[in-house]
């Protein structure tokens, strides 16, 4: 059986790529919710039924599990899925916990970039209050990244003036850690990393949540039965061809480390 994964858009292929790596051995679907992105900037009641048809969609098609490649589908709604389907359903959050105890010992603050929907969360927050650090954890919703990599624009110039005009207004020199905690950001970790100063580590939970999905197929005795095939859904109307698979084998070579080479991509449209 596949492993499922959704995401608003193309940003959960980040996190796809560090399954590869643990799983390689796994046939997967991944669904992009094109109709729909951003869902960041949309109303939380609107975005709650997005994800819930997306999950029916992919459900039909027979999974062993689903990854919710996407903080914010995660922050709204991974408990009522949880609750719907019997298949596990592995959500990503913001790594925020792991940049909290780096820059303790650095003295300095965190910086947790993702969508605004993320950030006014109840999860979001309840998460750093749990962590008791309210002092040094600062959130900055990034809406431009998301649009961006929709649009396929990797651009060094236009990335790095978006940020810089979006940061203008703070001083970068305060923070050790950068969190990425929407699943479209890892494309642009090298802009990020140009921005801010030497020495400042720039994380997402995408290799978390990797080594979650691992942990829980192991656990129920479920991994190896596939060849390493991706199957692409899109929920716009768009036309199915080999463009599209190219776009998508560039944004795997945007990633570190690519081993998308000895994976089969298939691409289809969600009905
Ligand atoms: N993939 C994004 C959602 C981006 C959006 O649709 O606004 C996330 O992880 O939160």
């Amino acid at each position: 059986m596949k492993i499922g994964f959704f995401d608003s858009g193309i940003g959960g292929m980040t996190v796809l790529h560090q399954a590869m790596k643990y799983l390689p051995n796994e046939d997967y679907i991944f669904y992009a919710d094109t109709l729909h992105v951003p869902y960041g900037e949309k109303p939380k009641h609107e975005v709650r039924e997005y994800i819930f048809q997306a999950a029916d969609f992919i459900a039909q098609q027979g999974v062993k599990a689903l990854v919710i490649a996407c903080n914010t589908a995660t922050s709204i709604a991974v408990e009522d899925l949880r609750k719907k389907y019997d298949f596990p359903i592995i959500g990503i959050e913001p790594a925020v916990k792991p940049a909290i105890q780096s820059c303790e010992k650095k003295h300095k603050k965190v910086l947790v970039m993702a969508t605004e929907l993320t950030l006014k969360e109840e999860k979001f927050c309840n998460l750093v209050n749990r962590l008791d650090h309210q002092d040094v954890v600062e959130s900055m919703p990034m809406p431009g990244l998301v649009h961006l990599a929709e649009r396929f624009e990797f651009s060094e110039e236009v990335v790095e003036s978006y940020l810089q005009e979006s940061l203008a207004h703070l001083d970068l020199n305060q923070y050790g850690t950068v969190v990425l905690g929407c699943t479209h950001f890892p494309y642009f970790e090298k802009n990020i990393r140009n921005i801010f100063p030497n020495g400042t580590d720039v994380i997402s939970g995408s290799i978390g949540t990797a080594k979650n999905l691992k942990r829980i197929l192991e656990a129920n005795g479920q991994t190896n039965d596939g060849t390493g095939q991706i199957t692409f859904y899109q929920s716009a109307n768009l036309v199915e061809d080999e463009s599209l698979l190219e776009k998508y084998r560039g944004l795997f070579r945007r990633l570190e480390e690519p081993n998308y080479k000895n994976n089969a991509l298939n691409h289809k449209i969600a009905q």
